[in-house]
């Protein structure tokens, strides 16, 4: 595993772009062509900082496609899965399918599929279920909203949120969570690094609990929300985030270009 220069890390850094339901298979095609070479060019070293790009599902085939004939350094994912392995279910993605598209990870619970699709914490532990059937790294959603920060506290929700995602979870498991306020996504108004270190901790602390210290020491806890270059550095110096889950910022190809390559700013 790689030390990261200037941090404390010792998990390697995972920046992922959540394109959310934006770009179709043809320009995922170009974006991810054009990030790859400006990767390269800038001789990215992926020890350093692993990327992954979120597309919707309509354009997972493209990417992946390009990622193995070019054979990119990038990592793909998906933005959702069903809790189901297959059968009568109108609309739903298998997990299955997106191991077979060689996806490796999939977003769980992210708060808009919360809030506009009325997903439960059971939902949210059955597809993280149905997510480690199919060998998929489930990239778990928690954060809270801005009335759970006045009334509770910043930890409070997200650690109940992760306590239920991992409810029916044992054992060594290969995870990654994302730590996104509510309050923070889209809004241009990023949590500080404390405060994202802050909650990040309390996590990490859950994990232990949970998973075992083993697991715990090994996963990375993402900070997400309003993530751009200008600030990814002052993140990335706290020693319990481990990375970014990018929204708006990841359809912009220098600007994400830019985010992985964080350790750049990190001491400057
Ligand atoms: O929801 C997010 C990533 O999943 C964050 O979105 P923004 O980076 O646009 O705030």
């Amino acid at each position: 595993m790689a030390v990261v220069a200037g941090t404390t890390h010792k998990r390697v850094p995972l920046i992922a772009g959540n394109w959310k339901m934006n770009l179709d298979h043809l320009q995922s095609i170009a974006f991810v062509q054009k990030l790859a070479w400006t990767l390269k060019d800038a001789r990215h070293d992926f020890g350093t900082a692993e990327v992954a790009v979120f597309p919707p599902f309509t354009d997972l085939r493209s990417v992946q496609t390009l990622i193995s004939a070019d054979k990119l350094d990038l990592a793909l994912g998906a933005q959702d899965l069903s809790a189901h392995d297959s059968g009568a279910y109108t609309g739903e993605i298998s997990g299955a399918f997106l191991a077979a598209l060689d996806c490796q990870y999939v977003i769980i619970g992210h708060s808009e599929r919360r809030t506009l699709h009325n997903e439960t914490d059971e939902v949210v532990a059955a597809k993280v279920e149905a997510a480690l059937r199919h060998n998929l790294v489930p990239v778990i959603c928690v954060g809270e909203t801005a009335e759970d920060l006045e009334k509770h506290g910043a930890s409070a929700v997200p650690v109940a949120q992760l306590r239920a995602a991992l409810a029916g979870v044992t054992g060594a498991v290969d995870i990654v969570v994302a730590y996104e306020p509510v309050w923070a996504i889209g809004s241009g108004q990023a949590a500080t690094p404390d405060q994202a270190e802050q909650v990040a901790a309390k996590l990490r602390e859950t994990l232990v609990e949970l998973l075992g210290e083993d697991v715990a020491a090994v996963t990375r806890v993402l900070y997400g929300g309003s993530v751009k270059a200008a600030n990814i550095a002052s993140f990335m110096r706290e020693s319990n985030v481990d990375g970014a889950l990018v929204g708006g910022a990841s359809l912009d190809l220098d600007e994400f270009a830019s985010i992985s390559r964080f350790h750049k700013h990190v001491g400057t």
